[in-house]
């Protein structure tokens, strides 16, 4: 066992495991890169959620932020766990779609929602749509005006809650791109909007303060800053919500350095918060939604290389080179984010080297991970980095032409590839010649 919450066991042949299979021999029978997520892990991660609302006896949904990981196989696994759907694009609603997602199930995010998007939404009948501005209001109105059904709307509003976490995944503050402001008036306007509308059935708030969230203090502040609103409109329009959708945002371990609280730890926090509200202010306690991605597969996913070249700085630092980096893990050189490593095929051989990773491509800022612990390694070794399984895959890039990698889910022994690596053929299929 690497560690306790890495719990990738160590084989007889002194490789990593995952999901009871050898990662070296998944690198040398899919290549490297490769991410590779153990589906028990995620399934687990789910049901943690969803069973601690079921447990508490609350009515509530737990969406999963597909921007997190979202592949056909993934969305299938998030329906098979009965969670909800998290989308903000229409090409994260179309591989929904695609993956036979119950569209009722699935919730439409955005800041700049385009017509089409909003059209798509309406035509499949999605569960919700979250409004996050004026526009969205006027485009839902637009679409729906001839519709005899509903279409159910939450409001994301800003609370003005900063959370501790890296200012570029701050999104609750008062100075934000998303939702509603609450201090300045601007809900309560769209608030008022929305009742005019007969084709929208608004049905409550939602915030969602940031990511990779170490404490529950934030969400609650954010829920006092949503109740202090509510109490105000239940006072003037006798309004009272029957969803209170608080976001994701709960982080998950890296590094040492990174204590995240148990899943239940934060759900039981969520819920003693709007059940303080709603006591106090006489109000039936509405259905609580939330919004997990990071929380659901961040710690199922590794990612696997082929350690290439080497370069020794003699009393500055020892570079080892990978045959990936920011293109398929962008976090590091856009939030300097941590990730623990090991060389996969040398898991049991005593540290004995400080090393810094770097990525392949031409940039100096491409590095995945500085000054790692490792044993003496080789060209060809392989390294399997911890806990990519979150904004990896979805936030890659084609930088240098480097095609995307693929990625294999391993469940109780068995793998199976979910996405195929992309071939050159595949980063040039849109180029057109101009000869
Ligand atoms: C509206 C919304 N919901 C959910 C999430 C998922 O966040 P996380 O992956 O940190 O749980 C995000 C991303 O931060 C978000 O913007
Ligand atoms: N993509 C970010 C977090 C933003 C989440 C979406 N609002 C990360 O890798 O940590």
């Amino acid at each position: 066992m690497i560690t306790n919450y890495h719990p990738f066991p160590v084989n007889d042949n002194g490789h990593l495991e995952i999901g009871g299979i050898d990662t070296v021999q998944l690198a040398e029978k899919y290549g490297t890169p490769l991410y590779v997520y153990d589906v028990s892990i995620i399934r687990q991660n789910a049901r943690d959620f969803v069973n601690t609302f079921q447990n508490l006896g609350v009515k509530a949904k737990v969406a999963y932020a597909s921007k997190a990981f979202s592949s056909i196989a993934m969305l299938q696994v998030a329906k098979q766990e009965n969670l909800c759907l998290d989308v903000v694009s229409e090409g994260e609603l179309y591989t929904a779609l695609q993956a036979g997602f119950p569209k009722e199930r699935i919730h439409l995010h955005g800041n700049n929602k385009s017509q089409e998007e909003i059209a798509m939404a309406i035509e499949n009948k999605i569960g919700c749509i979250v409004v996050d501005n004026f526009h969205d209001i006027k485009l839902i109105d637009a679409l729906t005006k001839q519709n005899k059904e509903k279409i159910d709307v939450l409001m994301r509003v800003t609370p003005g809650v900063e959370s501790h976490t890296h200012e570029y995944i701050m999104t609750g503050n008062e100075d934000s791109k998303f939702g509603f402001d609450l201090q300045n008036g601007q809900a309560e306007e769209a608030f008022k909007l929305i009742q005019n509308y007969d084709s929208i059935q608004f049905k409550g708030l939602h915030c969602h303060i940031g990511s990779q969230i170490f404490e529950t203090e934030g969400f609650e502040i954010a829920v006092d800053m949503l109740f202090r609103e509510l109490e105000k409109w239940k006072t003037i329009y006798n309004y009272t919500p029957e969803v209170v959708n608080l976001g994701g945002g709960f982080g998950i371990r890296y590094t040492k350095e990174d204590k995240p609280l148990p899943h239940h730890v934060y759900v039981e926090g969520l819920v003693k918060s709007v059940e303080k509200h709603t006591k106090a202010l006489d109000m039936p306690m509405p259905e609580i939604w939330i919004e997990p991605g990071r929380a659901i597969v961040g710690n199922a996913g590794i990612s696997l290389y082929t350690i290439g070249a080497m370069k020794d700085i003699p009393g500055v630092r020892q570079y080892i080179s990978v045959d990936g980096g920011m293109t398929d893990n962008i976090r590091p050189a856009l939030y300097q984010a941590k990730y623990e490593a090991v060389v996969a095929n040398k898991a049991n051989v005593p540290v004995s080297n400080k090393v810094s990773v770097a990525g392949k491509c031409c940039e100096s800022g491409d590095m995945l991970i500085w000054d790692l612990d490792v044993p003496e390694v080789d060209h060809g070794d392989v390294l399997a980095v911890f806990s990519t399984g979150a904004y990896g895959y979805s936030m890659a890039s084609h930088y240098n032409r480097i095609p995307n990698a693929a990625v294999v889910f391993v469940e109780n022994g068995v793998d199976k590839l979910v996405v195929k690596r992309e071939t050159y053929e595949d980063v040039v299929k849109n180029d057109l010649s101009y000869e």
